[in-house]
């Protein structure tokens, strides 16, 4: 079994275990359940901002943990404070050791999108991302069935949420376009193997149309590869790595965006 189908394994058990102690019903009297979402796509396009979406990424299976101790609320601040477009928060805590909790909290103290970074398989997960507080959710190409992400997206856009469908080929990107989707992302790590390459990216950028907004995602770690990726038609880029792993992560999206000169 490689990592991405040990994840979704493990998504399947969570979900039923969730929905036994949660049910959709009780998750709906969240505050957050009848907000309207906040738009990744308009945040993404804004000129006044640099397009970079930051992560809260606390580990990852492919470098283990990144930092232990970030508190999210100052992490997630400081990122918008420097200029990020966005927020991505990684809630699966098996894999990546985040939780719902890290979500609600960067929603409480931030008005700017905020995506659930998480393995979706299930209808529940969804109903979750909006009870949390979720603008946008995640749809990962290689781990579901077309038919499938299609009629998840097309849930998550019925409670307002925005989707962002994540390839890493040619073949994912052709069987998977749908019109439920708002926001395409690029992976450059490939999930199974952990290898990173920007030109993934760069192969696929021309034969995303352009009625999506287009985001490159993982392994940035320099402003120039964003310099470079805007000529491909990029206009969000998300990094996680890259700010978790110094000590103050929203210092180092400050430096990074102050460089990036927007
Ligand atoms: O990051 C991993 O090791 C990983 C492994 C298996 C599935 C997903 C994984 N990461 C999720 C992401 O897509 C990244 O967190 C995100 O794109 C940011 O990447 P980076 O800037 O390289 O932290």
């Amino acid at each position: 079994m490689d990592i991405l189908e040990k994840i979704i394994a493990h998504k399947h058990k969570e979900v039923e275990e969730r929905r036994s102690l949660y049910t959709e019903k009780l998750l709906e009297k969240s505050i957050y359940f009848d907000g309207q979402p906040i738009s990744l796509k308009k945040y993404l396009l804004r000129e006044d901002k640099s397009g970079i979406i930051a992560e809260f990424k606390r580990q990852s299976p492919s470098k283990g943990v990144i930092n232990a101790h970030a508190p999210v609320e100052r992490t997630t601040i400081g990122y918008m404070q420097a200029g990020a477009s966005a927020l991505s928060v990684l809630t699966d805590s098996e894999f990546f050791g985040g939780s719902s909790e890290d979500l609600s909290t960067a929603r409480k103290f931030n008005f700017c999108p905020v995506l659930r970074k998480d393995f979706i398989i299930d209808e529940y997960q969804i109903v979750e991302a909006k009870s949390i507080g979720a603008d946008a959710i995640l749809l990962i190409a290689a781990a579901l069935e077309p038919k499938r992400l299609k009629e998840l997206a097309a849930f998550a856009k019925s409670f307002g949420l925005e989707v962002l469908m994540e390839v890493h080929n040619q073949e994912e990107l052709e069987n998977n376009l749908n019109e439920h989707l708002d926001v395409v992302g690029v992976n450059n790590r490939n999930l199974k193997t952990f290898e990173v390459s920007i030109d993934i990216s760069k192969q696929l950028a021309p034969m995303i149309p352009n009625d999506f907004v287009k985001i490159s995602e993982s392994g940035i770690s320099d402003p120039a590869t964003i310099t470079d990726l805007r000529t491909h038609g990029f206009q969000g880029f998300l990094i996680g790595e890259t700010f978790m792993k110094t000590g103050r992560p929203e210092r180092a999206a400050a430096e990074f965006i102050e460089k990036l000169g927007k």
